[in-house]
C-alpha cells in the first residue's frame, strides 16, 4: 500500500461501528501489519483477508477483461454484516512522490484467474517467436561493429572487454541505434545486462547531437531522478516523470527519440497520474520531422523507438498492448517452458527451522558467511527494523549491518546503501523496496529471512548476487508450514534447484543464549 494513513483512517471509522470486534492491516504479501487480535486470530484473520482480496481483483479482472481496472483499483470496498474489506493496493498522494516510488509490500505478482495461467494462456504472436540468445554468446567489444572510438574507449575505462549476450543481440537489432524499424522486449535475467543493453545503442545514436533536448526518457520503477535542466537523457520514476513534465522548464517529450520502460511488469502497475498512456500518447503524436541535428537514423524517421526490459517480463496480451510496440522484437534468454530464468551461477539453499528460531538461524548463518556481503530480504517495514535493530544489539557477534526500507527517508536509505556499498556494513537487511534492479558489486550471498509469496520476488531478491557471470549463493529461511507454498513457487523457474543446507548445530546452541537476551531487550523498543 501507497500511504496506510489512508486506511488507518477508514479502520477509525469503520471501528466505531457496532459490532465490530477488531481489525487486521495485511500488505500485498498477506503479512499482518497492524492487527488489534491475538497473534493466533491474526494469522487466521489475515489468511482470510488474502484470499478474499485476491478473489475481489480476480472478480474485477473478469468483469474487465483485457482492461486495466484491477491495476488502476484505488480503492475497493466490500461489505458483510459483521466484516468490512479495504483494499488500497495503490493509493497515491500527488505529494508524496518518495514514498510512492519506493514501495514496500506491493506484490510482484497478483493472483491471476485460472483461465490466464498455463500453457493454454493467450500469448502475443511475436512472442513466440523470440530472438533467441544464447548464454554463451558474447563479443569481444572490438568485434562490435559500428561501435564510436569515444564509446569503445569508455568501456574500456568501464572494465568492459566484451558485449554481454543480451547487449550484443540488442546492438544487433538496433543495428547499433541506427535501426527504428523495431521495437524491443528484452526478457533476461537479473545481473545479465540489461542496463548497457539499451543504453548504448541510445548513446550510440544521441552521440552527434548538437542541441541539447530531451531525446531518450528512460522509466523506472524506483530510482530517484537524477538529473536536473535540460536534459538529453532523462532516468526518472513515474512519479518524478509527471512532476517534471508538469514543472520544470525545458523538459518536454517533443524531441524523443527513444523511450525505455526498465522493470516493465512492475512499471505497468504503477498507475501516477496514468503516466503510461500519457508519454505512450506523446510518443505517437506526430512529430515535427525538422531537420533535427542529432538523428543519425536510417530510417523510421521521427517514430520513437521503444524498449521494454525485465527478468520477469509479462507475457500477458493485455498488459503488453498498452505499450504501443512497433513491430516488436523478442530478445529472450530465457528457458521457453518456464516464465522465469535465474542466473545459471546461482547456487540455492533452504533452511527449514521453527518460525521463533529464524532470527538465531540468520545469525549462525551470517558467521558462516563470513567473509561476505550479504543482503537479507525480510517481508516489512516492520520485520526489516527489528532484525537491523537485534543485529546492531549483537556487537562482535552480528557483522555490522544497516537497514535499508521505504520506512526511512531518501537520505536515510542512501546512507544505509553507501554504508553497505562502501563496506563499513557487510550485512544490508532491506524490505523489499530494494528487490528489483539495485545493483550492489560484490554480493556473495542473499538470504531470504522471511520466504518470498511469489516467484517474481524470489527471482528478484535472488538476482542481488551472482550478477555480471559472478558466483552467488541465495539462502531461504522457511517454517515447516512454508516448504509446501515455496516448492510451488520454484515450479515457475527454470533452473531452480534448492538444496539443504545444514548449520552447525554448535553454533545454534552456544549462540541461543546471546540472541534471547538481544531478542528480549531488542522487542519492547522495536515494539
Ligand atoms: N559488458 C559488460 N562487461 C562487464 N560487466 C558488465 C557488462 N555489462 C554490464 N556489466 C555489469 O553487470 C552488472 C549487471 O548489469 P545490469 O544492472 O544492467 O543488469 P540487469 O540485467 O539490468 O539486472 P536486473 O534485472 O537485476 O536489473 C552491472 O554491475 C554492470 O556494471
Amino acid at each position: 500500500m501507497g500511504d496506510l494513513s489512508v486506511v488507518e483512517d477508514t479502520l477509525k471509522r469503520i471501528s466505531s461501528h457496532k459490532g465490530i470486534l477488531g481489525s487486521v492491516i495485511i500488505n500485498g504479501d498477506g503479512i499482518p501489519i497492524r492487527s488489534t487480535f491475538n497473534a493466533a486470530e491474526t494469522q487466521q484473520y489475515a489468511a482470510h483477508v488474502s484470499c478474499l482480496a485476491a478473489k475481489i481483483r480476480a472478480a474485477v479482472r473478469s468483469l474487465d477483461r483485457g482492461g486495466d481496472a484491477a491495476d488502476e483499483l484505488h480503492v475497493v470496498r466490500v461489505r458483510s454484516r459483521r466484516h468490512e474489506i479495504l483494499i488500497a493496493p495503490n493509493y497515491e498522494r500527488g505529494q508524496d512522490l518518495d514514498k510512492y516510488d519506493v514501495e514496500d509490500g506491493v506484490p510482484e505478482e497478483e493472483p491471476q484467474p485460472k483461465a490466464k495461467a498455463g500453457k493454454g494462456a493467450p500469448v502475443l504472436p511475436w512472442m513466440r517467436l523470440p530472438v533467441n540468445i544464447e548464454p554463451g554468446a558474447g563479443m569481444p567489444l572490438e568485434s562490435v561493429k559500428g561501435l564510436d572510438a569515444r564509446l569503445l574507449a569508455s568501456l574500456h575505462a568501464c572494465g568492459y572487454t566484451e558485449l554481454f549476450p543480451v547487449q550484443a543481440a540488442a546492438w544487433r537489432e538496433t543495428a547499433g541505434g541506427r535501426s527504428a524499424a523495431h521495437d524491443l522486449c528484452i526478457c533476461a535475467p537479473t545481473g545479465s545486462g540489461k542496463t548497457l543493453a539499451y543504453a548504448l545503442p541510445i548513446v550510440a545514436a544521441l552521440a552527434g547531437r548538437l542541441v541539447p533536448r530531451l531525446r531518450a526518457l528512460v522509466v523506472l520503477p524506483t530510482r530517484d531522478l537524477a538529473a536536473q535542466g535540460t536534459v538529453d537523457i532523462l532516468v526518472a520514476t513515474p512519479g518524478r516523470l509527471m512532476a517534471h513534465l508538469r514543472g520544470t522548464p525545458g523538459i518536454g517529450l517533443e524531441h524523443l527519440r527513444f523511450l525505455v520502460v526498465d522493470e516493465m511488469d512492475r512499471l505497468l502497475r504503477q498507475s501516477y497520474q496514468n503516466w503510461l498512456p500519457h508519454v505512450v500518447e506523446a510518443t505517437t503524436r506526430p512529430q515535427a520531422a525538422s531537420a533535427d541535428p542529432i538523428t543519425a537514423c536510417s530510417s523510421g524517421r521521427g517514430r520513437v523507438v521503444k524498449v521494454v526490459a525485465s527478468a520477469t517480463l509479462t507475457r500477458d496480451p493485455a498488459k503488453i498492448e498498452r505499450l504501443a510496440l512497433h513491430c516488436p522484437r523478442y530478445l529472450a534468454l530465457t528457458a521457453a517452458d518456464h516464465r522465469y530464468a535465474l542466473p545459471r551461477e546461482l547456487h540455492e539453499y533452504k533452511v527449514v527451522c521453527a518460525g521463533a528460531d529464524k532470527p538465531l538461524v540468520a545469525l549462525v548463518l551470517l558467521q558462516a558467511l563470513a567473509a561476505e556481503r550479504v543482503i537479507v530480504f525480510t517481508a516489512s517495514i516492520e520485520s526489516t527494523q527489528r532484525l537491523g535493530r537485534l543485529l546492531q544489539a549483537l556487537p562482535g557477534v552480528a557483522p555490522p549491518a544497516a537497514a535499508f526500507s521505504s520506512a526511512e527517508g531518501p537520505a536515510a536509505r542512501a546512507a544505509a546503501l553507501s554504508a553497505f556499498q562502501s563496506g563499513a556494513a557487510r550485512v544490508l537487511v532491506a524490505s523489499d523496496a530494494l528487490t528489483r534492479g539495485m545493483d550492489v558489486a560484490g554480493v556473495g550471498a542473499v538470504i531470504n529471512y522471511d520466504a518470498p509469496t511469489f516467484a517474481k520476488t524470489y527471482v528478484h531478491r535472488a538476482g542481488r548476487t551472482a550478477r555480471a557471470g559472478q558466483h552467488g549463493r541465495v539462502f531461504t529461511l522457511l517454517r515447516p508450514e512454508d516448504v509446501r507454498h515455496f516448492k510451488g513457487l520454484l515450479r515457475k523457474v527454470d533452473n531452480a534447484y534448492v538444496k539443504d543446507y545444514k548449520l552447525p548445530s554448535a553454533a545454534l546452541t552456544s549462540l541461543r543464549p546471546q540472541v534471547d537476551a538481544a531478542l528480549a531487550s531488542v522487542l519492547p523498543a522495536a515494539q
